[in-house]
C-alpha cells in the first residue's frame, strides 16, 4: 500500500474574533492517497474551506492560529515550513481553484500574462516556451481559439470559460494535488456537469489527487472515492464514498442524505435538518450535533465520542445502521 500524499493529523485551528476564539477546525484527521479523489462535505461554516486553506498556507496570519496537529505532504509537516518554502510548493505541487474564478484572477492582466507567469517562475520555462505551453493547456481544457484567448482579459470570458482557465492554470505545473473549493457553485447546471467531467478526466490523465469541497452529495457520489463529512469544525464520519452513502452511520450524515432534493419527487416535502449550526465561538459541551439530533441523550450532552472503527467511522455514541432506512440509498450510489 502506498504512503498517503497528504495526511491531516489531528489538525485544530482557530480564529481570534470579538466574540472570542472561533474554533473553526478541531482534531481533523484524514488522508489523501496519490491520485485519489476525496470529497469534503458539510453545511456552510463547518470548516471545509479553512481546512483546505490551511494546507495551502493561505490563512490570515493575524487572526488564524494552529492549536495543534500537522498537515503532512509526502511526510513533511507543511505547518513547519517557512512561508517561502510553502509558496514554492503552492501553484507547483499543490494547486487550488475556487468558486469564483474572477476573484482569483487579476482583472488588469491578460489571461496569457497570468498563465505564463507560474510556468516561468516554477518550471523555469522561457517566455516563449511558457506561452506555447499555456496555449496547449487551454486547448487541453477544451477552450477553442486558445491563442486569441491568451490576449483576452478575464471580464471578456463567461464563468464556465474562466473556470476552465483556472483549471488549466492549476494543471500547468502538474500538481500532485488539486483542491477544488466549490468549483461549480457559481455556474449554471449544464456548465457544472462539463466542469466536473473535465476535473475528473484531467485528474485521471495527470494521476493527480483531488480534494473536492462541496455541499452537494450528488457530486461526491459521482466524483469521490473517499468522503469526509464535517460538522461544526469536526469530522463526524469518513470512509469509502459508496459505503458511507449506502450505510451512513452518523445521524448528521443521515440527515444530509435525507435532505438532498431529487428529481421526480415534486410532491415530496423536502426534509431539512432541524435547528441551526452552532456558533463556533460558543460550542456546547459534548457532541456539537446533539441540539439538532433526534436521538441525543444525556451522554451526548456531556461527552464527545471518539471517531473509531476501520471502514466507516462515525463520532456518535449511537451510530448504527438502524436509522438509515430514511436515506434514499439507491439514488446516491456512485
Ligand atoms: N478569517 C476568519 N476570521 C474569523 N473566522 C473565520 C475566518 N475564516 C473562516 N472563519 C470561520 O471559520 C468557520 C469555518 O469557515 P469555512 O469557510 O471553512 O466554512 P465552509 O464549511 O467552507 O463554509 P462554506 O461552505 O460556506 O464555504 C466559520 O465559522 C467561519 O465564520
Amino acid at each position: 500500500m502506498s504512503q498517503p500524499l497528504i495526511s491531516f493529523d489531528r489538525l485544530s485551528l482557530s480564529f481570534a474574533s470579538e466574540q472570542g476564539r472561533v474554533r473553526a477546525v478541531q482534531d481533523v484527521s484524514f488522508d489523501v492517497m496519490p491520485g485519489q479523489t476525496v470529497g469534503i462535505v458539510g453545511e456552510s461554516g463547518c470548516g471545509k474551506s479553512v481546512t483546505a486553506m490551511s494546507l495551502m498556507g493561505l490563512l490570515p496570519t493575524q487572526t488564524a492560529r494552529v492549536d495543534g496537529g500537522e498537515i503532512r505532504y509526502q511526510g513533511k509537516n507543511l505547518l513547519a515550513l517557512r512561508s517561502t518554502q510553502l509558496a514554492d510548493l503552492r501553484g507547483n505541487q499543490l494547486a487550488m481553484i475556487f468558486q469564483e474564478p474572477m476573484s482569483a484572477l487579476n482583472p488588469v492582466l491578460t489571461l496569457g500574462e497570468q498563465l505564463v507567469e507560474p510556468l516561468i517562475r516554477h518550471r523555469g520555462e522561457s517566455p516563449k516556451q511558457a506561452w506555447q505551453h499555456a496555449t496547449q493547456m487551454l486547448a487541453e481544457v477544451g477552450l477553442a481559439r486558445a491563442d486569441s484567448l491568451m490576449r483576452c482579459y478575464p471580464h471578456q470570458l463567461s464563468g464556465g470559460m474562466l473556470q476552465r482557465v483556472m483549471i488549466a492554470m492549476a494543471l500547468s505545473c502538474q500538481p500532485a494535488l488539486l483542491i477544488a473549493d466549490e468549483p461549480t457553485t457559481a455556474l449554471d447546471v449544464t456548465v457544472q456537469a462539463q466542469i466536473l467531467r473535465l476535473l475528473r478526466d484531467r485528474a485521471r490523465a495527470h494521476a493527480m489527487a483531488l480534494m473536492l469541497i462541496t455541499h452537494d452529495l450528488g457530486v461526491i457520489a459521482q466524483m469521490a472515492e473517499q468522503v469526509v463529512v464535517m460538522y461544526a469544525g469536526k469530522v463526524v464520519e469518513k470512509g469509502p464514498t459508496a459505503e458511507v452513502l449506502r450505510r451512513p452511520l452518523h445521524p448528521y450524515t443521515q440527515g444530509l442524505i435525507a435532505s438532498r432534493p431529487t428529481a421526480g419527487e415534486r410532491h415530496r416535502r423536502l426534509y431539512s435538518i432541524p435547528g441551526q449550526v452552532p456558533d463556533l465561538a460558543a460550542l456546547p459541551n459534548g457532541c456539537a450535533f446533539y441540539p439538532r439530533c433526534a436521538r441525543a441523550t444525556d451522554t451526548c450532552r456531556q461527552r464527545i465520542p471518539p471517531l473509531t472503527g476501520d471502514r466507516q467511522q462515525a463520532a456518535c455514541f449511537y451510530a448504527d445502521s438502524a436509522a438509515t432506512t430514511a436515506c434514499r440509498e439507491t439514488e446516491l450510489q456512485p
